[in-house]
């Protein structure tokens, strides 16, 4: 989806000759170091962020030729942050997530309602549906703005730390919708996680990016090993599996982990 491709910020490259394929119909979860590119990367994906060079498609039509509706009805994208709109409800933010769909009138028809109505019920935020969205809590309103993209109804969803404030029931939630929606429907998932360990155990493939490159890509268990995350994120762990699923887990060595060492090997 993304090949060759070169972002910068004022002329500052953050991007470098990255390619990067999103599994169709898979889930396809990007890691790495604060500042390594991630959300530049998601940004281009979605075409928020135009590159320097290289190209980016989606269904294999390069983006620079899709104008915005028609992109709306392929590619969904939830930021990692979005400015809180005042005085409209949770429904009415959801309801946004059709504008792509809607004909001239811009109406509302049957196929909206029920996107709306199923996105909110598939991310428990129905029971708050006619409050307003300034109104509620971190969590409440993550899940809301999950719930606009994922009314969009759209083929290939990008989700930039989409588990951000949410409690650890609705991060498993909302990680496990995200692989029941590549699962059941075959959509198409690309996210950005800070957690290694739950990047290991919902994608199919990871894609590790350092200083504006691809570190490394691939299935969980050959890319998160601990000689690439050392390499990667400048820190010791212990990869082992996970006792249940047999997926790698990564255990840093914290300080405490390390004095634990030094006075086992010390007795
Ligand atoms: N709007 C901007 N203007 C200038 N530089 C930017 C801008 N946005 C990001 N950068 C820089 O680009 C680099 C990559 O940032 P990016 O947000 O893509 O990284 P990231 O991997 O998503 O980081 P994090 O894990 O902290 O969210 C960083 O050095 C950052 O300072």
């Amino acid at each position: 989806m993304a090949e060759q491709v070169r972002a910068s910020y004022d002329s500052e490259p953050v991007l470098t000759g990255v390619s990067v394929d999103l599994i169709p119909g898979g889930v396809t979860v990007l890691v790495g170091p604060n500042g390594s590119g991630k959300s530049t990367l998601l940004r281009t994906l979605a075409r928020l962020h135009v590159p320097d060079t290289g190209t980016v498609t989606v269904d294999g039509v390069d983006t620079c030729g899709l104008r915005g509706r028609e992109l709306a009805r392929r590619l969904a994208f939830l930021p990692q942050s979005s400015p809180i709109p005042a005085g409209i409800t949770a429904h009415e933010l959801v309801s946004h997530g059709r504008y792509a769909h809607r004909g001239a009138l811009g109406r509302a028809r049957d196929a909206d309602r029920e996107a709306v109505e199923w996105a909110l019920h598939v991310t428990g935020t129905s029971e708050f549906a006619d409050r307003h969205v300034d109104g509620l809590s971190g969590g409440e309103r993550q899940r809301v703005w999950i719930a606009m993209v994922l009314a969009q109804q759209t083929g290939v969803l990008l989700l930039d730390e989409p588990t951000t404030y949410l409690d650890l029931r609705y991060q498993v939630e909302i990680l496990s919708l995200v692989r029941r929606l590549a699962d059941e429907h075959g959509i198409t998932v690309g996210l950005v996680l800070h957690d290694l360990n739950q990047a290991a155990a919902y994608a199919d493939r990871i894609v590790v990016l350092a200083g504006g490159a691809v570190y490394a890509v691939g299935a969980p268990d050959s890319v998160l090993t601990n000689t690439t995350i050392e390499a990667a994120f400048g820190l010791s762990v212990h990869v082992v599996p996970h006792p249940y699923t047999g997926r790698p887990t990564c255990l840093p060595y914290g300080h405490e982990t390390v004095a634990n060492i030094v006075e086992m090997e010390y007795q």
